[in-house]
């Protein structure tokens, strides 16, 4: 297997006729090699291409459904309503995308999803279960060893004194999962699986480059064999060449391992490249579902189309293998 620190990574720029300025980025580890595709056009909008909106796919075996979720916080004696009537249904292997401007909801809903904020009104039920009429240790239970989050920064989500080994160990220890060696042979495993040397296992986290902790992060996020994974905002804390291989890394696993995610970002390309269907946010509100495709290529939502208008021109294609797509 090759080192991280081997990773080769190209990005160049060049001109193709009607395509404008097109960027991409080719990344290689493992035997693998991947591209993004960046193009500094406007992908043209052709009504005559837009699905109808029956066409968005309706999961009807969902992993988890937020059924008409409001969210209050009180904040100084005053109300804010930070999520409003809100439904969402994730299937099991399902990629769906959270996008919307700061302070939409984004934040408040996945973690209303993960039993971390009660809603006001409405339900959110996990493999069918009604996860806020659970005790909170029967909650923890159900969702703890079944679902994970990716943070933005892994630099202030994981302890800096730990080593590599411990922080990936560290979820298989507090649930008592496996033998002494088993978890050894587990964290081995899943270093390998995010593309990091074994020999970083005794380093402290604190050494490690912002590309090499969240590789760690999403070992960590694994190691519990989840079925569903949230990523908040899983690459913007790193540079750009990071962020395709960490993205590539996701889309690998969600494939291999069928883990359902939910990706919450800002970044447009992240979503485009990684997720199934895609739920716009604007003030509280989902305002716009659909397929990713159909929501790039047809926005139906004049908040969406504002939203795609002032994301930077970069039209990240969606699939399994970027290769596909040069
Ligand atoms: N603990 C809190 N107390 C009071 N208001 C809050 C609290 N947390 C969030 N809010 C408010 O709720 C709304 C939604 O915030 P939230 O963090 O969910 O949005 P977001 O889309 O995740 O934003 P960002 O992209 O900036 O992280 C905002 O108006 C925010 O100010």
């Amino acid at each position: 297997m090759r080192r991280a620190s081997e990773l080769e990574y190209r990005q160049r720029t060049a001109k193709r006729p009607g395509s404008g300025s097109l960027t991409f980025a080719e990344w290689r580890s493992g035997g693998v090699t991947g591209h993004i595709m960046a193009t500094q056009t406007s992908p043209t909008l052709n009504p005559v291409e837009c699905e109808p909106a029956s066409s968005a796919v309706q999961p009807n075996n969902d992993l988890l459904v937020a059924e008409h979720v409001t969210v209050d916080y009180t904040s100084r004696g005053r109300r804010v309503r930070a999520l409003d009537d809100v439904t969402l249904r994730i299937a099991p292997g399902e990629a769906v995308g959270l996008i919307g401007e700061s302070g939409s909801g984004k934040t408040t809903l996945s973690r209303a999803l993960l039993g971390l904020v009660k809603p006001t009104r409405g339900n959110v039920r996990y493999r069918g279960r009604d996860i806020y009429s659970l005790k909170v240790a029967q909650r923890h239970r159900l969702l703890g060893g079944d679902t994970a989050l990716i943070f933005q920064d892994p630099r202030s989500s994981l302890n800096p004194r730990l080593s590599v080994g411990a922080v990936i160990r560290d979820p298989l220890q507090v649930r008592h999962i496996g033998s002494r060696h088993d978890r050894e042979v587990r964290v081995n495993a899943l270093l390998h699986d995010v593309g990091l040397p074994t020999e970083l296992i005794d380093r402290p986290v604190r050494e490690l480059s912002g590309g090499q902790l969240q590789r760690v992060a999403i070992a960590r996020a694994l190691a519990v064999e989840p079925s569903l994974v949230i990523a908040d905002e899983p690459t913007s804390a790193l540079d750009v060449s990071i962020q395709a291989q960490i993205l590539n890394l996701l889309n690998n696993l969600k494939r291999s391992r069928g883990i359902a995610l939910l990706v919450v970002s800002h970044d447009i390309r992240a979503i485009r490249f990684l997720c199934d269907r895609t739920a716009v946010m604007n003030q509280g509100s989902i305002v716009e579902s659909s397929t990713t495709d159909s929501i790039f290529t047809c926005p139906k939502d004049a908040y969406t189309r504002q939203l795609l208008d002032a994301a930077p021109r970069l039209n990240y294609k969606h699939g399994t293998d970027a290769k596909k797509f040069l």
